[in-house]
């Protein structure tokens, strides 16, 4: 009982203290105390990066795609991935906006993207995305893959369905998709926070929430992904100003030299992939 009682303790001041502790064997690359902020700070620091920064929503996620294109590159080499290709799903907001941006950046680097993007917003940003990826052969789906065909057609899932402005229950038109990479057994890289899950309270109750290798935070991690179980946790995003950092105490991780992306945790024993990065 005392054990189980310490357990929950443990747990409790590991979220209470914002991944400050160690969780498992999870090894926490960075030294500083990064803040895990919440749904509403996250809107809140968006909204000045527009408004008082006048940072256009392009400009941002043009550097928040590229790097994620860049941490999907140092973690899954050409020779991983072999002839396989990378499966990009894209969801109707920003968050998808990120995934079609990463898709043009893997296409560039020599991978062989493939985009499904079922419900499109009609807004002037995400057309220029998907012509640009048109234009650079980065083929779209009309439908989800079957099970199956995913196994062994594609290396890798991106998920960029939902980022910070989700808010539960998924809505029909996302369901199968979210489902596939929950059955999946090929790995997931969830562009800043696992679809599905709340923003601040992270996976769902009853634990059937979508499980990815790999997260890539923007900006800050959001709360939700102190839950994150899978191996890589990789920080992009890398324009925040030092005077926002400071008045929201973000405390962010050094990025090593001029990399966009750095890798805040890693779950392997892969000691060659933490030297690196
Ligand atoms: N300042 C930043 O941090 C930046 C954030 N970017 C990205 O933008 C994301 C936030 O983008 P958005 O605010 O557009 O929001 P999201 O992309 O998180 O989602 C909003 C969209 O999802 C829909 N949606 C919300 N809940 C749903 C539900 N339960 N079922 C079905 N649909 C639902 C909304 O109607 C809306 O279309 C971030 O997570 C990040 O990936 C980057 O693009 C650029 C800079
Ligand atoms: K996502």
């Amino acid at each position: 009982m005392k054990i189980l009682q310490s357990i929950h303790s443990i747990s409790y001041f590991s979220k209470l203290f914002q991944g400050t502790l160690l969780k498992n064997t999870k090894r926490y690359l960075s030294t500083r105390t990064m803040r895990y902020i919440e749904q509403e700070e996250a809107i809140s620091i968006d909204q000045e990066l527009f408004n008082d920064y006048r940072f256009s929503v392009d400009q941002l996620m043009e550097l928040a795609g590229l790097s994620c294109a860049t941490a999907i590159a140092k973690t899954y080499s050409m020779e991983k991935v072999g002839n396989k290709s990378i499966l990009v799903i894209c969801g109707p907001g920003n968050n998808g906006g990120d995934g079609l941006v990463c898709a043009r950046h893997l296409k560039v680097f020599g991978y062989k993207p493939v985009i499904y993007y079922p419900v499109r917003t009609e807004k002037q940003l995400y057309n220029n995305l998907t012509t640009q990826c048109t234009n650079m052969a980065v083929p779209f789906l009309q439908m989800l893959p079957e099970l199956s065909t995913v196994e062994c057609t594609f290396a890798l899932i991106v998920d960029a369905v939902f980022g910070f402005s989700f808010k539960p229950p998924v809505r029909e038109a996302f369901v199968a998709s979210i489902d596939l990479m929950k059955k999946a057994t090929v790995p997931v890289v969830s562009i800043d926070l696992p679809s599905g899950w709340h923003v601040d309270n992270g996976e769902p109750e009853e634990r059937s929430g979508l499980l990815p290798e790999m997260l890539i935070s923007l900006m800050c991690p959001k709360r939700g992904a102190l839950d994150f179980r899978g191996i890589y946790h990789y920080l992009g995003g890398r324009f925040v100003p030092a005077a926002l950092e400071e008045k929201y105490e973000l405390n962010l991780p050094e990025y090593p030299g001029t990399d966009c992306c750095v890798l805040i945790s890693c779950d392997c024993e892969d000691e060659e992939h933490q030297k690196e990065h």
